[in-house]
């Protein structure tokens, strides 16, 4: 089975080509788990399936490195239309991309090689249309005119947070604190991913606001632990800043693994996400071992 690995900011995924490569449905999670395992596998914080689609122009099927099934992905989905631009299976600088069900559209920054300008470009860079946020009105109740209540109260390891759920398509919980460098996520993260109040589980974003337009975020990832940076969990916390005035509706999201630009238009009421996509390298993984037989 070949294999590309990508990442987004240092979020780093398997992609698969679902047109050429047959793996039976029951295989995918265990072949998650398996390949994404940074000491007997790959390494990476889950695979990808780019497969085809009567709905949009593909598909991407996403699993966290647990071998769970994420909803969506936003670092993936700027990898994905990178792949399939950069190996011909499209041409269009403007693609739509479909993941569980929910079709996302994409507009493909595509930078040419100066030193060989009649070669095809590559792309560098993607903004997405990633919806609307989902905000549970229960969570969301409004206090006053103009005014809402969106910091839920939650008690973790004998300790009370306050929180932003938001959903973009996939669960976040999005929780403004400071000296998040120094967090110790290994030992939180979990408690929130599994407490009671996510029976679906969640990812978590832990956030200090930096200026009007501006933040530093560190994530635990759902199935996937702590990763360098979330595409989805950045449109939640840029949402969760403007909810809780503390910025504008354009907001760069730091992270470990580089910075996301995150724009919610209110009109539309739709989220934008802007960054990078990176290839790393090509593989194969040999037929029979589905890499990593002592895992
Ligand atoms: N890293 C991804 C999100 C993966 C989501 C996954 N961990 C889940 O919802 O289970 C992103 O860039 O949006």
């Amino acid at each position: 089975m070949k294999f590309t690995k990508m990442h987004g900011c240092g979020n780093d995924y398997i992609y698969v080509n679902g047109f050429r490569e047959q793996v039976a449905a029951s295989e995918k999670p265990e072949l998650a788990r398996r390949l994404s395992d940074r000491h007997f596998g790959i390494g990476s914080d889950g695979l990808i399936f780019i497969n085809p689609s009567s709905e949009a122009d593909f598909e991407m099927e996403m699993y966290n490195a647990d071998g769970s099934r994420g909803e969506m992905c936003g670092n993936g989905i700027r990898c994905v239309a990178k792949y399939v631009y950069d190996k011909g299976l499209t041409d269009s600088e403007h693609i739509s991309v479909v993941s569980a069900g929910k079709v996302k559209y994409l507009d493909l920054t595509v930078e040419k090689d100066p030193e060989h300008p009649k070669e095809r470009g590559t792309v560098t860079k993607v903004r997405v249309n990633m919806g609307s946020p989902i905000l549970d009105p229960k969570l969301v109740p409004v206090k006053a005119e103009g005014e809402q209540a969106v910091n839920e109260p939650i008690t973790v390891d004998g300790r009370e947070y306050h929180m932003t759920c938001v959903s973009m398509g996939n669960p976040h919980a999005v929780i403004f604190t400071k000296g998040v460098a120094e967090l110790n996520l290994e030992q939180m993260g979990p408690l929130f991913e599994h407490h009671d109040r996510f029976p679906a589980r969640t990812n978590t974003e832990f956030v200090e606001i930096l200026d009007r337009k501006t933040c530093f975020m560190r994530v635990w990832e759902r199935g996937s632990g702590e990763t360098l940076a979330c595409g989805t969990g950045c449109c939640a916390v840029a949402v969760a800043c403007v909810l809780n005035h503390l910025t504008g509706n354009v907001v760069t999201v730091k992270l470990p693994g580089g910075e996301l630009l995150i724009e919610w238009d209110r009109e539309e009421n739709v989220v934008y996400m802007t960054g990078p996509a990176v290839t790393v390298f090509e593989g194969e993984v040999p037929e029979g071992t589905r890499g990593g037989e002592n895992v």
